[in-house]
């Protein structure tokens, strides 16, 4: 296809989509090729890409046809020079925490601070042991070892820890390293023939902390190294504070002399977030986005929404949100649920709970009191029919099953039996308050 031809479609869909969304959009893209019915185009982010697909894909194939095309599908990729974390040029970017290189560890998140850790029932004795060790003085726990699933905040607090003690007292030797870290480091000075500096160094220091420690799980060497520097580390009374995914006692392929010693001082997890927790953090976050985009507006309502919808992790919320900010001022329009919807479509349905129909009949059940073997058995009194057309809608309606394979857990009822169980109720929770009610109860209780 030539410039030229590119240039008709490119008048045509200005024409037909808006300048506005022309610039936003198309204007980024770079046509590439045209081969085998699939037209390429170079574009500066996935995001884009996706955006321009979803949105315009249809109305670019159509308009290229149009010019004698022969255009099937379209693909967008983001050239390897081009930096793809930069959203738009007219998309302003998040600041970029300045990282302090500590003296000979890894670089601290200039924004992992207890300012900035927001506390909630599922991290407060977390919280509340790291601003232990972070007031320093003598040592009373060692090690903290702090646990818990991906993205609850671990590094996030050790961080904070680093920051404070070095604000009170400069003179602290801290540091902070990620186990593989701690690996590569003993590596290249076995190789290099100096160890006798790799262990000066690694008991010179105040305070140590190591993150990811499941790490050296199997690596025996680098274990027996670390356990060396653990003890004389610990017998020079200073403070060592190590993170990971999973207790001490579960951590895969760790020498039983390591967890016992990784299990003496106080072990503390970071519980999975609740939606109150979820909430503070989106609330706090928002601040700062606020400060960033002060043109935005954010609807009510769009905040709850993700709380209830995001409970994977804190770093998959802080992306939907980064992500919503950047789109928002990228199209100019207020936040809301529509938008919040439009934008996330992808995080929200990944994160979307897979609730079974057995778990719908349980909880069903244990709601309405009678027993699960009566909410799929052949009786049809009442007390048992309502209930078990409950638990047929919301298996409709909470899981991707079919109408048969829904009557099929149903004692092998009909797929008409299951169709009039749903009719019925969504007849009655447009009437009956009550019902509606509990419907609601039960999705809740279900999403859990
Ligand atoms: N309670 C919280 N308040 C504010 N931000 C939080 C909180 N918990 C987590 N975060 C944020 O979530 C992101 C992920 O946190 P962090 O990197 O500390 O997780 P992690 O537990 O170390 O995860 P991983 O197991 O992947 O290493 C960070 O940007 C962090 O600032």
């Amino acid at each position: 296809m030539t410039n030229d031809i590119w240039a008709k479609v490119l008048a045509a869909l200005k024409g037909a989509i808006g300048t506005n969304n022309f610039s936003n959009w198309i204007e980024p893209l770079e046509f590439a090729q045209l081969a085998g019915g699939i037209a390429t185009f170079h574009v500066p982010t996935n995001f884009i890409g996706n955006y321009v697909s979803q949105n315009f894909g249809d109305q670019i194939i159509y308009h290229m046809n149009k010019q004698g095309q022969d255009v099937q599908r379209l693909r967008f990729t983001v050239p390897s020079t081009t930096h793809t974390a930069a959203p738009t040029p007219k998309a302003r970017p998040v600041a970029k925490a300045t990282a302090t290189e500590d003296i000979s560890g890894a670089p601290l998140d200039a924004r992992f601070t207890f300012d900035t850790f927001v506390v909630g029932k599922p991290n407060e004795l977390a919280h509340a042991a790291a601003r232990r060790v972070a007031e320093g003085g003598p040592v009373t726990f060692n090690p903290l070892f702090l646990y818990g699933g991906v993205g609850l905040g671990k590094t996030h607090l050790m961080h904070a820890i680093a920051h404070e003690l070095k604000q009170r007292s400069p003179e602290l030797n801290v540091l902070y390293l990620s186990a593989e870290q701690f690996m590569y480091r003993f590596i290249t000075a076995l190789r290099e023939r100096k160890m006798m500096d790799f262990k000066q160094l690694f008991r010179s220091v105040d305070v140590l902390m190591v993150d990811d420690v499941q790490f050296i799980g199997g690596k025996d060497s680098t274990q027996e190294e670390f356990f060396h520097t653990f003890n004389a580390l610990v017998d020079g009374q200073k403070q060592i504070i190590i993170s990971a995914d999973r207790a001490p006692g579960e951590i895969k392929d760790l020498e039983e002399r390591i967890k016992s010693r990784l299990q003496c001082g106080l072990v503390v997890d970071l519980h999975p977030t609740d939606y109150e927790l979820r909430l503070g953090i989106l609330q706090s976050k928002v601040g700062v986005y606020a400060a960033q985009y002060p043109e935005l507006v954010i609807a009510p309502g769009v905040l709850e929404f993700l709380a209830h919808r995001i409970s994977t992790n804190v770093r998959v919320l802080e992306g939907a949100l980064t992500r919503l900010f950047a789109f928002a001022s990228l199209v100019g329009r207020e936040i809301t649920l529509e938008l919040t919807q439009d934008c996330l479509s992808d995080v929200l349905k990944a994160s979307d709970r897979k609730v079974t129909v057995e778990e719908i009949q349980r909880k069903v059940s244990e709601h309405y009191n009678i027993r699960l073997s009566d909410m799929i058995g052949p009786k049809r009194v009442r007390n048992y029919a309502r209930p078990r057309q409950i638990a047929m809608y919301l298996a409709k309606h909470m899981t991707s099953r079919s109408l048969p394979e829904i009557g099929r857990r149903f004692g092998g009822r009909d797929h008409t039996t299951v169709m009039h169980g749903v009719r019925r109720i969504e007849e009655l929770k447009a009437t009956d308050s009550q019902m509606a009610d509990d419907l609601e109860l039960l999705r809740r209780a279900l999403e859990e």
